[in-house]
């Protein structure tokens, strides 16, 4: 069963785009578990560009189905995540001035690096999942990191998919199959959306979980967000 874990980061960005407190990321992420979805992810940056580390803390309490907190683990992520206790932690080596992820742990060049991270949040019984492209070395690489799942990054799928060519599928196919084989659980997201969704699912076998934002704030604008929660539900379950 693939869990729908919504990503409010787009409505911290509204918010922040005015000060105030309109929309309250808050009651966002209420309404989100009201309508079925089965866990929240944010993405806090270090410019604090949209979700802030203080949000993190406001939705912590509130956050009945599952807390994923996505990040570069700097010194400061790594205090806040520790405190604030998530169900997990996704890391992503994304740079300070990235509009957006850009790309997957090299999991075999940061091996060490990764393993000494993943222990203390382990240690503290977060589960954890790394963001990783959808290389067989990297899903490889992972193991020894010892991280309890990978993030498969769609973007490149999710791309070729709108331009009409299914085949992107392929890779992201043959690592969720190393994946299973080697015992990491599977994550998805980046770019994942209502018209790539059933797809994605259907041909990744043991997908636990996708993290989606960006599309379906924007799909929300038209549809309305309980009937988008709704939509996605229906295409990972039936
Ligand atoms: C890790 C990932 O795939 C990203 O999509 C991310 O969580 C979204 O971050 P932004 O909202 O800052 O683009
Ligand atoms: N981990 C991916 C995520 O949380 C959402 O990515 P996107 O749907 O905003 O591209």
């Amino acid at each position: 069963m693939t869990k729908l874990s919504v990503n409010i980061n787009k409505i911290a960005t509204l918010r922040n785009s005015r000060g105030g407190d309109v929309p309250n990321v808050v009651q966002v992420a209420k309404d989100v578990q009201k309508f079925g979805g089965e866990g929240i992810t944010v993405h806090p940056r270090p410019d604090e560009r949209h979700i802030r580390y203080q949000d993190v803390f406001d939705l912590r309490p509130i956050v009945y189905t599952e807390f994923n907190i996505e990040g570069n683990p700097i010194q400061q992520f790594i205090d806040l995540v520790l405190k604030a206790q998530p169900e997990q932690v996704t890391l992503v080596p994304d740079a300070e001035d990235a509009i957006t992820s850009n790309a997957g742990w090299d999991t075999i060049k940061h091996k060490d690096y990764l393993k000494e991270i993943i222990s203390e949040f382990k240690r503290n019984n977060i589960r954890t999942s790394i963001f990783v492209d959808p290389d067989l070395k990297m899903v490889e690489g992972a193991v020894d990191t010892g991280t309890d799942r990978i993030e498969l990054y769609t973007e490149e799928f999710a791309k070729t998919y709108a331009a009409g060519d299914k085949s992107g599928i392929k890779p992201y196919a043959e690592c969720a199959e190393l994946a299973s084989q080697l015992g990491l659980g599977i994550n998805a997201g980046h770019d994942l959306s209502l018209e790539n969704i059933r797809f994605f699912k259907e041909n990744i076998p043991g997908l636990l979980e996708v993290s989606i934002g960006h599309a379906l704030i924007a799909e929300s604008l038209y549809m309305g967000l309980e009937n988008v929660v709704k939509q996605y539900l229906k295409l990972l379950k039936d």
